[in-house]
């Protein structure tokens, strides 16, 4: 079997605060998505959003259903958000191959029952959520997603938001991702902090140097903890969370957001005064 997966129970704001580093890894860090030859996933019980990475090396890794699913196949009632952030490499769905560049992107929606992952160096982040409708499977690009620009060089938080889910490029039940990249010399993501209840969200961070991280903050805006997260580890944001970094150095990441009310506007700031 090279399909393997671990659950994620949802904490509550005043059980995370009693955590002490161990056990806040433990329960928002995932740091063993990529291993060569499997599919891993995290399947976590937030909006029952799971979080995967897939490596395949000379043959092609087959998306295999696992049981938290308790579907026949995984996709059955779900939909798939694969982002490639290694070299090109192809997904095929039901027979029909699509070539993934890098930071492209792939939805499959629901009801595909053979997808499968190819390419020697290609590494894909993934992102599924439960899904009650079944929208065209459709590539993804940088080109095509909505770039917000965002903060500025002073406050060392100059980036750009690329929305690659938006209104004119794809159509999706729950998922909404997006990639953030930053000017140089610019760490900050994310700040000023905002929640958003009605959605949990992931983040994976990459483009890390070995010995560099990012300070990723978590918590009730005046109960905030911290997260030291490497090269492509992911966090998992619950929806009373703020999800906000710091880099030592330079690094891109990738969000991803599922729930109830998807909407982008639908958050809530906080101010920088209410941080503590
Ligand atoms: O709800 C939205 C997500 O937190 C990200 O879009 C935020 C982000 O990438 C940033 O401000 O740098
Ligand atoms: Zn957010």
């Amino acid at each position: 079997m090279s399909t393997e997966f671990d659950i994620r129970f949802a904490i509550d704001p005043i059980s995370a605060a009693g955590m002490g580093t161990g056990e806040l890894r433990e329960n928002f860090l995932i740091d063993d998505l990529f291993v060569a030859g499997q599919v891993r996933w995290t399947y976590t019980h937030y909006d029952r959003m799971a979080v995967g990475g897939a490596v395949p090396e000379a043959g092609a890794l087959v998306l295999e259903t696992i049981k938290p699913t308790g579907t026949a196949n995984f996709l059955d009632r779900r939909e798939l958000i694969a982002v490639n952030i290694g070299a090109a490499g192809t997904i095929t769905v039901d027979g029909v191959d699509h070539a993934v560049g890098l930071r492209d992107m792939l939805y499959v929606g629901m009801g595909a029952k053979d997808v499968r992952f190819a390419g020697n160096g290609a590494k894909y982040y993934l992102l599924s959520a439960p899904a009650h409708a079944s929208h065209p499977t459709t590539l993804l690009q940088q080109s095509g997603a909505k770039r917000l620009d965002m903060g500025s060089s002073t406050t060392a938080n100059e980036r750009s938001i690329y929305q690659y889910v938006n209104a004119d490029s794809v159509k999706t039940c729950q998922l909404v991702v997006g990639l953030t990249q930053f000017a140089p010399g610019s760490v900050w993501n994310t700040m000023p902090a905002h929640v958003h209840d009605r959605r949990m969200e992931a983040y994976l961070y990459f483009d890390l140097q070995p010995d560099a991280f990012v300070m990723h903050l978590m918590g009730e805006p005046d109960e905030t903890r911290h997260l030291i997260v490497r090269n492509e580890q992911a966090i998992i944001s619950p929806p009373w969370s703020i999800h906000s970094g710091a880099g030592t150095g330079a690094y891109t990441f990738i969000w991803a957001m599922a729930g109830d009310n998807i909407d982008y506007t639908d958050v809530e700031k906080v101010g920088m005064d209410e941080l503590r």
